[in-house]
């Protein structure tokens, strides 16, 4: 019955959209000029989304907390509208009727994580597994293959079970390494026969500078001079120590999957880092070189070591003896420990040489000597989206996309992550809500640019659009929506196709 709601809402949008053809057409989103034929023939098309923005059902089935759970119901008042992922969009219910709306679009893959409190409710392999969860993921998983949609699992997306982070301190600890290892051995067993695009860890440098560095993420963690109402921590030391040892247990992941389950099974593994395009102030060298130096802080800080096998020379030289250094062994482990690359993109900023004074506090945020903005001389860098960090760039894909290809030997890359946000406004009449025109400039013009680079050589093989539905948006809570289909949470959590969604289905008509 619901998903026959969201077919007649499909058909008759459709409908009212032939009418508003034009308006695509006109307004030059014309899905005749840019579609999947656009693309090479295997190229795929999907969606992206997580566990705990997502599944909700965060008490049931014997699922142990994360420390997304901890933070959101500890913290509150770190999270815009004091809201949590407790129910989030009940896709833990509702993941058939999630399956068909994909299947509808005419998408080729679905990106999702999993939990891994929900899997190992302890956090370590001791404490058992959780067959409920394990049931709850084979389920979605032959789901997707039943409706020829293809499954790209990551395995952490920031919700690292409360008991490691209690037991010692999470990812500031190398015992994390261990048990994430046993933890990715547990996925590969249960679902690597089906799995064939594994994903370690979503964005270390979210969960790093995010979690350590401004506390604005779980584990709400940073200097207390920064006065950021974090619960403890230390800005200068930390994010390096939690970005290391996200390498480490990556590295360690890929070397388990290479050694025991990639011959039988066949599959590919990557990770998938974010990074914004960074635009110099001004043509002045001190700017020029600031721009490189903040795209060493957000992408080269992981990308070096996983294609060079060390960090990149800026930071050696800048931050010295607080980041942490590899030994030879860790350095060949972690050298080359990608089949492909996820790349998350999103916005741009610009970067100004900014001088450091010895009488300042270190920090992660200011080692760069690097300050970014999002406007010059007060015109901003693009229009702005809901949330304050997002302006729409889209070259900056294209730029992006060379600077890694000619930087990081030309990997095999997939976009796993792009979009943009309105804010929920859900006094606006439902139709309103639904009218996202401004996502639909936003993917056909990033999807122009896409192509761009791919016609420039650069090895791009699928792109996924954050994201199928809106959910809860971390720190934004549910106050934005970045959802290409629209969720109503004040009726039953009802799904109804946006308008990017019926322009989408346009573009992947076969
Ligand atoms: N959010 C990020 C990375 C980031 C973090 C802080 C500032 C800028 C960028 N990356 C992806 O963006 C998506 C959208 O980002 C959200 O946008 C609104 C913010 O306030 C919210 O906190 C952020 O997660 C997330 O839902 C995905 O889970 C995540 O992989």
């Amino acid at each position: 019955e619901l998903m026959l709601l969201y077919f007649l809402a499909l058909v008759s949008s459709a409908r009212h959209c032939k009418a508003e053809h034009g308006a695509f057409k006109s307004a030059g989103y014309d899905t005749v000029l840019l579609n999947r034929r656009s693309f090479p023939a295997s190229f795929l098309f999907g969606t992206a989304s997580t566990a705990y923005q997502y599944e909700g059902a965060a008490n049931e089935d014997g699922r142990g907390p994360s420390i997304w759970d901890y933070f959101t119901h500890k913290h509150p008042g770190k999270i815009a509208d004091g809201s949590n992922g407790d129910v989030a969009v009940d896709s833990y219910h509702r993941y058939k009727e999630d399956v068909e709306i994909m299947k509808e679009m005419g998408l080729d893959a679905y990106r999702f994580s999993i939990s891994w409190s929900r899997v190992l409710p302890k956090g370590k392999l001791e404490g058992g597994i959780n067959k409920e969860g394990v049931k709850y993921y084979n389920n979605l998983i032959n789901e997707l293959l039943a409706h020829g949609i293809q499954p790209f699992v990551t395995l952490f997306h920031w919700d690292l079970p409360q008991a490691l982070e209690e037991e010692y301190g999470g990812f500031l600890s190398s015992h994390v390494v261990d048990d994430f290892r046993d933890y990715v051995e547990v996925c590969f067993k249960e679902f690597g026969d089906r799995v064939k695009h594994w994903i370690t860890l979503n964005e270390p440098w979210s969960y790093a500078s995010g979690g350590y560095a401004n506390g604005q993420f779980a584990p709400g963690r940073c200097s207390d001079w920064q006065m950021l109402n974090c619960t403890g921590g230390d800005s200068a030391t930390e994010p390096y120590i939690v970005g290391h040892n996200q390498l480490l247990a990556h590295a360690a992941a890929v070397k388990l999957y290479r050694d025991k389950y990639q011959a039988s099974q066949k599959g590919a593994i990557g990770i998938t880092l974010v990074s914004h395009w960074m635009v110099p102030y001004s043509d002045a060298k001190h700017n020029q070189n600031a721009a490189l130096r903040a795209l060493d802080w957000m992408l080269g800080w992981f990308l070096n070591p996983i294609t060079y096998g060390n960090y990149p020379r800026s930071m050696c030289s800048l931050i010295g003896k607080r980041l942490p250094k590899f030994t030879k062994e860790q350095s060949l482990m972690v050298k080359g420990s990608f089949d492909f690359l996820g790349l998350n993109y999103y916005t741009a900023n610009y970067a100004k040489y900014m001088p450091h004074s010895n009488a300042l506090n270190s920090s992660y945020l200011t080692d760069a000597r690097a300050y970014l903005s999002t406007e010059r001389n007060g015109i901003p860098i693009g229009p702005g989206a809901a949330s304050s960090w997002l302006y729409v760039y889209p070259s900056g894909i294209q730029s992006l996309l060379m600077h890694v290809k000619t930087k990081y030997q030309n990997p095999l890359i997939y976009i796993t992550e792009n979009g943009i946000d309105e804010f929920n406004n859900s006094t606006l009449p439902l139709e309103q809500q639904l009218a996202d025109y401004m996502r639909i400039d936003y993917y056909y013009r990033h999807l122009s640019y896409l192509r761009k680079a791919i016609k420039d050589g650069v090895n791009v093989k699928g792109y996924f659009a954050w994201s199928l539905l809106d959910n809860f948006e971390w720190s934004s809570g549910y106050t934005v929506r970045f959802g290409i289909n629209y969720v109503d949470y004040k009726n039953g959590l009802k799904r109804y196709p946006k308008q990017s969604a019926i322009w989408f289905k346009g573009f992947l008509d076969k």
